[in-house]
């Protein structure tokens, strides 16, 4: 039983992955309507990367449900370095593209404790992942300054530059975003599900500190303009309103213009997706 349980955690993984890409019309992001400011990829990029990473998901779910170790840390190390050889099946999947590197690295710690959860189940998911992530942001950053300046990813450059912790500090913290904001908005969605999916992005957009929004924008001043977007979305009814959806549109043209990307909260979507399938939400 608990290999079909092991399955459907990694089906539902794989479901969030096209169900993110499908919603649309996504600002700053890859839709099947329009690649966005992402000349490198399209719809089918993020399809051939999902069926990529079904044996990665399949390692991280059988390794979180046969981990009888007392340390969880232990967990997360002992699938990093298969999120690290995941990321090297996606790039040759996508030819070289990032399409899913920050998803491989939060869905795969999703994926895993979810699979852990199954033998211990009086623990909660986020319970569990804090405790895998303990000392995480600390680990990877601790010694930066030594990094020469070329082989700084964005994350890490982000974190020396203006002290954002990024997805790292997001995991660490239990994905607090996606727990007071992605799943509220998800449960209070209305409409289709494109429509409780779009006004869920924009709530997670209202409320992240997306590092792929800064990397882009140069500066960390762009998550303020970002948060007013999302107001004022809401503000006209969000995707429930023909105003909301026509500033939607206004807003696709000006991420487009500015080259603004949302890769962030597309994951922190991804991720919330992925939960909202687990308790029966979609
Ligand atoms: C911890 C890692 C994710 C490495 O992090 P890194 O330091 O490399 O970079 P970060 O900027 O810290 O984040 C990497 C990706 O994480 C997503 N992300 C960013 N901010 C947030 C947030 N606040 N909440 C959640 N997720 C966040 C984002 O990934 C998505 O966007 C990418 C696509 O967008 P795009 O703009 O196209 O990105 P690029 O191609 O890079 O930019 P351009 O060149 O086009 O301008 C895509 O990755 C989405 O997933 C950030 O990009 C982890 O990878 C790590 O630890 N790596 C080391 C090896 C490892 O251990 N791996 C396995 C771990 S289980
Ligand atoms: N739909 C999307 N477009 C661009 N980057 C992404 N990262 C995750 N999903 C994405």
């Amino acid at each position: 039983m608990v290999e079909l349980a092991q399955k459907a955690i990694v089906d539902d993984a794989l479901r969030a992955l096209l169900y993110e890409v499908s919603v649309n019309p996504k600002p700053g992001l890859v839709d099947p309507v329009s690649s966005g400011p992402h000349p490198d990829m399209d719809v089918f990029t993020f399809i051939d990367s999902t069926v990529s990473l079904r044996e990665y998901f399949t390692t991280c779910a059988t390794t979180g449900a046969s981990f009888t170790g007392s340390a969880l840390p232990e967990l997360f190390t002992a699938i990093r370095p298969v999120g690290v050889a995941a990321e090297r099946s996606m790039f040759a999947a996508t030819k070289g593209v990032n399409t899913h590197k920050g998803a491989i690295f939060s869905l795969g710690i999703l994926v895993t404790a979810a699979a852990y959860q199954l033998e211990h189940d009086q623990l909660t998911l986020m319970s569990i992942v804090k405790a895998m992530l303990v000392g995480l942001t600390t680990h990877d950053f601790d010694h930066l300054a030594d990094k020469p300046d070329t082989e700084l990813t964005a994350g890490e450059r982000q974190f020396l530059q203006f002290g954002i912790t990024g997805i790292r500090g997001e995991a660490e913290a239990g994905y607090p975003t996606i727990m007071t904001v992605g799943l509220p908005a998800l449960k209070r969605s209305k409409g289709t599900t494109n429509q409780r999916l779009l006004d869920t992005l924009i709530a997670i957009m209202g409320h992240s500190v997306d590092t792929n929004l800064v990397k882009r924008a140069k500066s960390n001043e762009i998550v303020a303009w970002a948060h007013q977007q999302a107001q004022h979305y809401f503000e006209l009814g969000g995707s429930q309103t023909a105003e909301g959806m026509a500033f939607l549109a206004e807003l696709n043209e000006t991420f487009l213009q500015r080259n603004l990307s949302l890769g962030g909260s597309a994951d922190l979507l991804i991720l919330t997706i992925f939960l909202g399938l687990r308790e029966q939400l979609l």
